[in-house]
């Protein structure tokens, strides 16, 4: 609280969301979805009991019981509340969640000490995630296991029909691309920018890890989705493209940055845009950057990547393994390049990027353009704050700048900025739900000047 008579600094920023706000979807998450979440962890675990014996013996059955009590544990002590505690565990990362643990108490000052309602949201719920990886990553022979493979897996398994919409869509794009006008390829990328957009609805942590597949093809459903997009900056993104492509020379290539989300379909949205981006002509090069340890249920890791891309190639479908030879073919070319980094997977903001994670900040001022995919990075791009909804991109960015920037996000948590006066009122009125319920999504950009 500022003194009596102070006024408050123009750059003080609004409160996190949190477990501390009775009501609020944060609330309701880590009270209800997130105990969900460990519960199917658990479950998953007991369902693997004889493969774990068949492969490692009974070895393999007490690492795996040591981590469901484990986990058993830490779903305890959300449901109570309890202080949040110092990793034990000796993985690279440890030393600097136990920084950030040090660095909440003190922002807490005297109130209690962090816990798991009365501590910021996005902190307490990448913690959850970080204490999953450690419940297996500690207790070999089974630390190399993904409890959330199999859904990623069924995930991509059931929107197989739409996989193959839109692979078939795209194959016979490309066969006459090369044909395309200006306007005609305009037009083709907003499409892809939409599955792509659109297909951010597919993550499994929303709906607690049940089944969440697109079952149908997005792409006769676009023109009717238009007026869901609360923000759309398509425009201004072809712009930066075509300026790029503009000012190119043989020397400085145009790079593109794609810092993922869900694996299953919404991956292959991604994929099929990033194809798009280099057969077009608008980048040169994409790079990737996805999670180096399970994450928020269905985001995307190194295996779960080179996993989808060999189930396309391998796939009973001939537009379907065309992309993934294709894509294959990008990854052993390096016009596309795979990228992961602790620093995703880590509590803090993106404002918290330039110091926590240098070399990772100057990777990505080297990109002409960064495509973030999700809600979680929307969370992280903005600080997951309450800020008003008014409030300009730009400045809840806070001083996260590296590169021009987009985010391509529906909404599935309590946050959003740069609407229009009245926009949001006008939405809540109808549709109380409109910011969680994942009906509405956003193309929102910042220039980084
Ligand atoms: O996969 P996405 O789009 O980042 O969504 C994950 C989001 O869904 C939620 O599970 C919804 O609360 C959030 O925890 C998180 O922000
Ligand atoms: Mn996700």
């Amino acid at each position: 609280m500022a003194a009596a008579g102070t006024a408050l600094p123009v750059t003080a920023l609004p409160v996190p969301l949190s477990g501390r706000f009775k009501g609020s979807f944060a609330y309701f998450t880590i009270k209800d979805r997130l105990p969900q979440i460990l519960t199917r962890t658990i479950d998953t675990l007991h369902r693997h009991k004889n493969e774990f014996f068949e492969e490692h013996g009974e070895k393999g059955v007490e690492a795996e019981k040591r981590a469901i009590s484990f986990l058993s544990k830490l779903r305890n002590e959300l449901q109570t509340d309890k202080p949040v505690t110092p990793l034990e565990d000796e993985l690279p990362d440890a030393m600097l969640w136990n920084q950030y643990l040090d660095y909440q108490r003190n922002l807490s000052n005297g109130n209690g000490g962090p816990s798991w309602f009365q501590s910021p949201w996005l902190y307490v719920e990448c913690y959850m995630y970080r204490r999953i990886h450690a419940a297996l990553a500690q207790n070999p022979p089974i630390d190399n296991f993904d409890v959330f493979k199999e859904g990623k897996a069924q995930n991509f398994f059931e929107s197989q029909g739409a996989i193959i919409a839109l692979c078939t869509y795209f194959q016979e794009l490309l066969k006459n691309i090369k044909d395309l006008d200006e306007k005609q390829l305009q037009e083709e990328f907003f499409k892809l920018l939409q599955v792509s957009l659109w297909g951010n609805k597919c993550d499994l942590s929303f709906s607690a890890g049940e089944e969440s597949s697109q079952k149908s093809s997005l792409l006769q459903c676009l023109e009717d989705m238009v007026p869901f997009i609360l923000v759309n900056d398509m425009e201004k993104l072809w712009s930066l493209l075509q300026n790029a492509k503009n000012r190119k020379t043989d020397k400085c290539k145009v790079r593109v940055d794609i810092i993922l989300d869900n694996a299953g379909f919404e991956l292959v949205s991604d994929f099929v845009l990033a194809d798009f981006l280099l057969s077009s002509k608008l980048a040169d090069e994409v790079h990737f950057r996805g999670k180096s340890i399970p994450w928020y249920v269905s985001d995307t890791t190194k295996n779960d990547f080179n996993w989808t891309i060999k189930q396309l190639q391998a796939a009973n479908h001939m537009w379907m393994s065309r992309c993934g030879i294709n894509w294959e073919g990008n990854l052993k070319k390096g016009v596309w390049v795979y990228h992961d980094h602790m620093f995703w997977t880590l509590p803090h903001d993106f404002s918290s990027m330039a110091e926590v994670a240098p070399d990772l900040y100057a990777d990505l001022q080297k990109s002409n353009l960064l495509l973030f995919k999700g809600d979680l990075n929307y969370r992280k791009l903005t600080g997951d704050r309450k800020w008003e909804h008014t409030v300009p991109f730009h400045q809840a960015l806070n001083k996260f700048h590296p590169a021009p920037l987009c985010s391509l996000r529906t909404l599935k948590s309590d946050t959003q900025v740069g609407l229009k006066p009245g926009q949001a009122e006008q939405i809540q009125a109808s549709e109380p739900e409109w910011m969680i319920s994942g009906k509405y999504g956003v193309v929102q950009f910042d220039p980084a000047l």
